[in-house]
């Protein structure tokens, strides 16, 4: 799927457009006051490993248990994830290629993505301390 969607060139056009809205989202802006350049590195990595491509986030970015601290008490409400899933939709439709299942496929992992960050940054939740590996999303 990394290859289909356009390598590591597509997902950075993706990201960098994909947080241009964010950032300028009256329901996400507040949840990004924290938010640098290197985010966008660090997602791009991570995107990439997932659908198929090098194993980067895992052998340089601390991995699975790395992203999941990373959401740790932002308690981000389930509107704050559906305008994220509806955002990064909108930066696919424009940026990767026009393809039905490939477009399918990515908005099936990003809804379930958007879903575990959910669960992980609820008030409440205990610290991640351990993780399996990064998820490798199957396609087509
Ligand atoms: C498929 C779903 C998601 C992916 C792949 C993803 C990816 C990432 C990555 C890779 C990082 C770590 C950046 C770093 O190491 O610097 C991160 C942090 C962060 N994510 Fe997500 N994310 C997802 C969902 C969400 C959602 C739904 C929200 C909020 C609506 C969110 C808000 C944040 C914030 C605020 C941070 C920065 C935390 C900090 O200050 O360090 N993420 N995300």
């Amino acid at each position: 799927m990394y290859e289909a969607i356009g390598g590591e060139p597509a997902l950075r056009e993706l990201v960098d457009d994909f947080y241009a809205k964010v950032l300028a989202d009256p329901l996400l802006r507040p949840v990004f006051v924290n938010f640098t350049e290197q985010h966008l590195d660090h997602v791009v990595v991570w995107l990439a490993e997932v659908f198929g491509g090098p194993a980067r986030f895992t052998e340089q970015l601390g991995g699975h248990l790395h992203i999941l601290q990373a959401h740790h008490d932002l308690g981000i409400t389930e509107e704050q994830r559906a305008r994220w899933a509806e955002l990064m939709a909108e930066s696919a439709r424009v940026t990767l290629p026009a393809d039905e299942h490939l477009q399918d496929s990515f908005n099936r992992y990003i809804r379930w993505g958007t879903e575990i960050a959910r669960d992980v940054s609820a008030p409440g939740e205990p610290y991640p301390t351990e993780a399996g590996d990064v998820p490798r999303w199957e396609w087509p």
